[in-house]
């Protein structure tokens, strides 16, 4: 699959040679899609959009190190966890969503792609024990429950970054709309940042589209509960 948007936008990732990995992911998930519904008929049309140069757009962001671990809760068709593997093959990541069979065409799909660095779980985010020094998702639930799920997945110690002296910034990313504002008003636990996807795709697609960093919070700051009403 041709990616004429990745290479638009993010010429560097061309540069680093992981465009023909992307074209080969964009291909085999729509092949899984026609037998198992991974991801809308919709999205599956527009994935190079959608769903690819969606999930690139973290790495705008991210500098993880060698060995950085990753996990994406309720990855679904394997978005954004698939494409970050294929660009941080120096990081291991762990895909999970509760239903079992979207995870067996994941480790399917990553293992035709060669990604050694990808494993799976069917198991339910609220059920992990590991720790982790990121944590991704889109499109799971509200963000007051997926921040619930996710940091105490987090380490608290900060991982390196991969180039000496930049700011540490592991932590929770999550994708949302502007519901994000609504969904955290009056909780202690704010996004340290929110980048507008537009910034880096001047697209419609984009518009209203945001990403947010929540980085490791100690137990008193995660575990808010809303006030009864
Ligand atoms: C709308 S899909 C989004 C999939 C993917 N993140 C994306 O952006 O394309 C939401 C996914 O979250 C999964 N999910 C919902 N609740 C979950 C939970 N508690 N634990 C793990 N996965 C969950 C669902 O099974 C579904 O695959």
């Amino acid at each position: 699959m041709e990616l004429p948007l990745v290479r638009e936008f993010f010429p560097e990732l061309a540069a680093a040679g992981v465009v023909g990995q992307l074209g080969r992911l964009g291909a085999s998930v729509q092949q899984w899609n026609a037998r198992l519904n991974l991801i809308s008929r919709k999205d599956a049309e527009h994935i190079e959009e959608h769903h690819i140069l969606h999930a690139l757009t973290l790495t705008k962001v991210l500098r993880p190190g060698a060995g950085a671990s990753f996990a994406d809760l309720g990855t679904g068709g394997g978005f954004p966890g698939l494409v970050l593997a294929i660009c941080y093959p120096q990081c291991r990541f762990t895909l999970v969503d509760s239903v079992g069979k979207k995870i067996a065409a994941v480790q399917e799909i990553a293992r035709e792609l060669g990604l050694e660095n990808v494993i799976g779980r069917a198991q339910r985010a609220e059920t992990l024990r590991e720790k982790f020094d990121y944590v991704t998702g889109r499109a799971v639930t509200a963000l007051p429950k997926f921040l619930g799920w996710a940091q105490p997945l987090l380490k608290l110690a900060r991982a390196p970054t991969a180039s000496a002296g930049e700011p540490p910034n592991t932590g929770v990313y999550y994708f949302k709309g502007t519901l994000w504002r609504e969904e955290l008003a009056g909780s202690p636990q704010q996004p340290a940042s929110v980048w507008p996807l537009e910034a880096w795709v001047p697209r419609p697609f984009f518009a209203e589209k945001f990403l947010l960093h929540f980085p490791p919070a100690p137990l008193t700051q995660w575990a808010f509960r809303a006030p009864v009403a």
